[in-house]
C-alpha cells in the first residue's frame, strides 16, 4: 500500500507543488487548507505521515502538531517554518516533531526528509513488534495444575529475597522458563538475567566464561574478559544443568556462594558481586552426591529453596492452553494464517504422555504447522513420537516405514544415543567422538528430545 501524506498549508501554490512532487513518487496525498482541516483529515483518514506549514491563520502548526501528538503519537509529523525562523523550528522540534523544513525548499530536499520519516517510523514499528514477540516468548502460561501452581506460587515468594533457588525436573518441563520469570518477579527485574549452560562448553571455557580471565591468564587471553557472574552484577544469573558441572568448578562456584567473591582465571585479586544465582538440572543430585560426583556442600548451598517441577504427563491438564500458545506462535512465526486444533487432534495430545515435556509438545505443533496448509489441524496432523512412531527399532507401523524426516530424527537420535553410552553419558566426549561442536550437539539433545 502506498503512504498516505496529508499536507497542511494555507499557501494554495504550496500545497500544489507538495501534491505533485509527493505523487510523483507514488504517494498518496491529501490537503488540508488550515489546522482545523488538518485535524479533521487526521481523524477520518488516517495518514501516514503529516507536513504541517508553523503559520496558518487559525490554528497555528504547533498547535496543530500538539493535538496531532495526542491524538496519533506515533504519527511522523515534519514542520515547514519560514526562512531565517530558527527558534520556531527548535519550538517544533521540542514539541515532538519528526523533521522540519525550511521555505523555500526544493522537492527533491522534501522527498528525502518524508522517506527518511517513514523509515524511522518503519523501524520503531518493527522494534515495537520485536520488543512485544521477545516478551511473549518468554510468558509463562497459567497453569490449571494445583502441583504447577503451588510451583509458580513459592517462586513468586522465593522471588521477593535474594534466596538461592534450585529448579528440579526432567528435560523441557520449563525450568529456564521458571528461571526467567522468577527473575522478572523479583526486585532485580530491570538488571540482566544471564544464563550459564554448564554443559555445553569444556570445564576451562566454563570456568572463564563464569568467572572471567584476566590478559594473559592463558594462551589467547588477549585481553581481560568479565565472566558472567561479574555481568550479571545486581542481577540473576542463571546456571543451566548444574549436576553436569565438573568437581573443581563445583569447588571454585561454593566459595563464590559461601562469600560472594571469587576470582578471574589468573587473577590475584578477588572479586565481590551482588548477583542472585538460580541453577537447574534434570539429574538427580542427591544420587549424583552419593555417587560423589556432586560435592555435598555445594548441593546444600544451592538447595535453600528448591522446586521440582513436574513433568508434563502429571499435568496433562495443561496441555490445552500450551498446545494453543504454542499453535498461535508458530502461525505468527511463520506468517502463516491463524490454524485450530480439531477436538478429535486435542484429545489426541491429551491422551499422550509426552515424554519430550513441554519442549516435545512444541516441537509437535511447529512440525504440524510446517506442514499443513489448511486452517485445522487434525490427529493425522499431530505426530506423536512415541505413540505414531516406533522408537529404536526405526520401524513405523505395518508400513514398516517413516515420513523422511522422523526417520532422519530417528537415525540422528540413534547415533548420539550410541556416543552417549561410549563416553558414560559425558557430552563433551561424546560430542568430540561424533567431531560436534558441544554447544552444537547440547542443541541437538535439546531438538531431538534426548535426555
Ligand atoms: N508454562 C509454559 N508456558 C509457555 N511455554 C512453556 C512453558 N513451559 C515450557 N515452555 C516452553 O517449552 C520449552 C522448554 O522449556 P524450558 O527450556 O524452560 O525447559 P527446561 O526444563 O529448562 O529444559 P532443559 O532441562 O532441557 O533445559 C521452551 O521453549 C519454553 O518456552
Amino acid at each position: 500500500m502506498k503512504p498516505l501524506v496529508l499536507v497542511a498549508d494555507d499557501d494554495p501554490a504550496v500545497l500544489s507543488a507538495l501534491r505533485l512532487g509527493l505523487q510523483t513518487k507514488g504517494y498518496e496525498v491529501l490537503s488540508a487548507a488550515d489546522g482545523p482541516a488538518a485535524l479533521e483529515a487526521l481523524d477520518r483518514q488516517s495518514p501516514d505521515l503529516a507536513f504541517v506549514d508553523i503559520e496558518m491563520p487559525g490554528l497555528n502548526g504547533i498547535e496543530v502538531l500538539r493535538r496531532m501528538r495526542k491524538d496519533r503519537p506515533a504519527l511522523p509529523v515534519i514542520i515547514m517554518t519560514a526562512h531565517g525562523t530558527v527558534a520556531r523550528a527548535v519550538e517544533a522540534m521540542k514539541e515532538g516533531a519528526t523533521d522540519f523544513l525550511t521555505k523555500p525548499f526544493d522537492i527533491d530536499q522534501m522527498l528525502v526528509v518524508v522517506e527518511r520519516a517513514l523509515r524511522q517510523e518503519d523501524l520503531r514499528r518493527e522494534a515495537e513488534t520485536l520488543r512485544s514477540e521477545v516478551d511473549g516468548r518468554y510468558d509463562m502460561a497459567a497453569t490449571s495444575s494445583p502441583v504447577m501452581q503451588r510451583v509458580i506460587d513459592t517462586l513468586k515468594k522465593a522471588a521477593q529475597s535474594d534466596a538461592t533457588v534450585l529448579l528440579l525436573g526432567e528435560s523441557g518441563v520449563g525450568k529456564d522458563l521458571l528461571a526467567r520469570s522468577l527473575h522478572a518477579w523479583s526486585p532485580r527485574r530491570e538488571k540482566l538475567f544471564v544464563p550459564v549452560n554448564c554443559v555445553a562448553l569444556s570445564e576451562e571455557l566454563l570456568e572463564s566464561e563464569l568467572f572471567g580471565h584476566e590478559k594473559g591468564a592463558f594462551t589467547g587471553a588477549h585481553s581481560q574478559k568479565l565472566g558472567k557472574l561479574e555481568v550479571a552484577s545486581g542481577g540473576t544469573v542463571f546456571l543451566d544443568e548444574i549436576g553436569d558441572m565438573k568437581p573443581a568448578l563445583q569447588a571454585k562456584l561454593l566459595r563464590f556462594l559461601q562469600n560472594r567473591e571469587f576470582d578471574r582465571v589468573g587473577g590475584t585479586r578477588a572479586v565481590k558481586v551482588d548477583v542472585r544465582v538460580v541453577a537447574a538440572t534434570n539429574r538427580d543430585l542427591q544420587q549424583a552426591v552419593k555417587a560423589g560426583t556432586f560435592r555435598a556442600d555445594l548441593f546444600f548451598r544451592l538447595n535453600v529453596v528448591s522446586l521440582t517441577v513436574p513433568p508434563l504427563r502429571d499435568r496433562l491438564e495443561d496441555v490445552p492452553q500450551l498446545a494453543e500458545i504454542f499453535l498461535r506462535r508458530c502461525c505468527r512465526d511463520m506468517k502463516k494464517p491463524a490454524m485450530r486444533l480439531s477436538e478429535a487432534a486435542m484429545k489426541k495430545l491429551t491422551g499422550y504422555p509426552w515424554p519430550g515435556n513441554v519442549r516435545e509438545l512444541e516441537n509437535t505443533i511447529e512440525r504440524a504447522v510446517v506442514l499443513k496448509s489448511g486452517s485445522t489441524l487434525e490427529p493425522e496432523d499431530v505426530l506423536l513420537q512415541a505413540a505414531d512412531l516406533v522408537g529404536e527399532a526405526g520401524e513405523a507401523g505395518a508400513e514398516g516405514l517413516l515420513p523422511y524426516h522422523e526417520s532422519v530424527d530417528q537415525h540422528r537420535r540413534r547415533i548420539i544415543r550410541r556416543a552417549l553410552d561410549r563416553s558414560g553419558g559425558s557430552r563433551v566426549r561424546a560430542a568430540q567422538l561424533l567431531g560436534l561442536q558441544p554447544t552444537y550437539l547440547s542443541r541437538l539433545l535439546k531438538q531431538l528430545n534426548i535426555s
